[in-house]
């Protein structure tokens, strides 16, 4: 489980979150928040991307401060942007790039990029190079090399908002079947309709959190 103790961040001075304290223990939580309101900023605390200025974060009691890596190999990251997250020329060879980081044997490192691209009947993509992936294959190819690392708990960063709506519902779909516990930040509000908690952040401040039938209603309306 996650859990934020009375976190503070801030950009050159300026506030960006502002003494968020919560525990996150459910399977599905979505976050909502107009532009710059801090979600981003929030969705990479979780994975020690960014590192709180006041406060902790704590990923199953262990601090994003005291040990990145381990909270990396528990906490996986998904961009919105999969260009910034796809490292090597080649689908099989990014895939591969986190594993050999981890230091994983290489017979077992073919055996789970075997698997993780199944996972979304993309084997025929393995030794397609990235540039000449759709969007909607790009994303998944993102998200794929995200679960091979076998992370424990998955956030994403507005996955869909660069998708067109098939590929949309095909990342959706993704989400939907993930066993992982996931957090998902998104202006996306039909993609996260269905989880157990939304939080909505307002300047920084978590001004909303429940379930979605009680904070998305409220959000539309603050948008006004
Ligand atoms: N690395 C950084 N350095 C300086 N300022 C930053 C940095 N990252 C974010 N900010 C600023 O912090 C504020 C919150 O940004 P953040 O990306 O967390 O918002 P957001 O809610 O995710 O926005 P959006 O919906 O537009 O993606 C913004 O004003 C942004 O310009």
């Amino acid at each position: 489980m996650i859990v934020l103790e009375g976190v503070s961040h801030d950009f050159d001075d300026r506030p960006v979150l502002v003494e968020i304290n919560l525990a996150l223990p459910e399977r599905r939580i979505g976050i909502v928040g107009a532009n710059g309101s801090g979600k981003s900023t929030f969705a990479r605390l979780l994975n020690g991307l960014v590192l709180p200025k006041i406060g902790r974060v704590l990923v199953d009691g262990i601090d994003t401060k005291k040990d990145v890596k381990a909270i990396r190999r528990k906490v996986g990251f998904v961009f919105q942007n999969p260009d910034h997250q796809i490292v090597m020329p080649i689908v099989g060879e990014d895939l591969a790039f986190g594993l050999k980081a981890r230091k994983v044997p290489k017979a077992e490192i073919a055996s789970r990029i075997d698997a993780a691209l199944a996972r979304y009947n993309l084997g025929h993509l393995r030794e397609r190079p990235v540039h000449l992936l759709s969007g909607g294959e790009k994303q998944l190819v993102a998200l794929s090399a995200v679960l091979v690392t076998e992370p424990e708990i998955v956030v994403f960063d507005e996955p869909t908002t660069l998708l067109d709506l098939r590929n949309r519902n095909r990342v959706a779909a993704a989400i939907d079947a993930l066993p992982h516990p996931a957090l998902v930040v998104s202006h996306d509000l039909d993609l996260i309709a269905g989880f157990e908690r939304i939080l909505m952040i307002e300047d920084g401040r978590v001004a909303a959190d429940g379930l979605p039938s009680e904070v998305l209603p409220f959000y539309r309306e603050r948008m006004r």
